[in-house]
């Protein structure tokens, strides 16, 4: 990875993370911004030994559900999809203008997705509802468009790119 400076108003997000020691002392100096149209998610995986083993995002536009699963998760019975649907063990609801920092046991035991669907129902599933504003179990809460800004700390960056002809 190749050192870039963080836009300014990027880079105020990142310190202040730092500076509530999010990363374990370290400066976040890695940030990933995704835009995910409703509809769209990402496969459950983890994100692997390049970052520490803390992630913070900071979540706009529409809400989203995160969810968890153990790494060799049960498959919805009977499907026969060459990849079929993992069951998660639980969910995080991401709010519109929220931060959730995922560290230790989420970051290393548990493969984390976003289901392709354009709206998620609120289950009891759900570990952070009682946190979140007022939902009741079965409401539909439909997607819209959501940018994710991903920020952590990468211990090993080159600080120059070397050409060579
Ligand atoms: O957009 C998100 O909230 C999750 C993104 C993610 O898991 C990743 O980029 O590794
Ligand atoms: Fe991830």
């Amino acid at each position: 990875m190749v050192r870039q400076q963080l836009p300014q108003w990027l880079e105020k997000y990142a310190l202040k993370l730092s500076q509530m020691n999010a990363f374990g002392g370290n400066t976040a100096n890695h940030v990933l911004i995704n835009e995910y149209a409703s509809g769209q998610g990402i496969m459950p995986h983890e994100d692997g030994p390049l970052f520490y083993p803390t992630v913070a995002t900071i979540n706009t536009g529409s809400h989203t559900l995160l969810d968890f699963y153990t790494k060799n998760s049960q498959t919805v019975e009977g499907d026969a999809d060459p990849n079929p649907q993992r069951i998660p063990v639980f969910s995080i609801l991401l709010e519109p203008r929220s931060l959730v920092i995922s560290q230790r046991d989420a970051y290393e035991s548990y493969l984390h997705g976003i289901r392709e669907v354009k709206s998620d129902v609120i289950t009891d599933r759900i570990a952070n509802l009682y946190l979140c504003d007022s939902h009741v179990i079965g409401e539909e809460l439909e997607r819209s468009t959501r940018f994710s800004f991903t920020i952590r700390f990468v211990p090993k960056v080159v600080k120059n790119l070397l050409f060579l002809k």
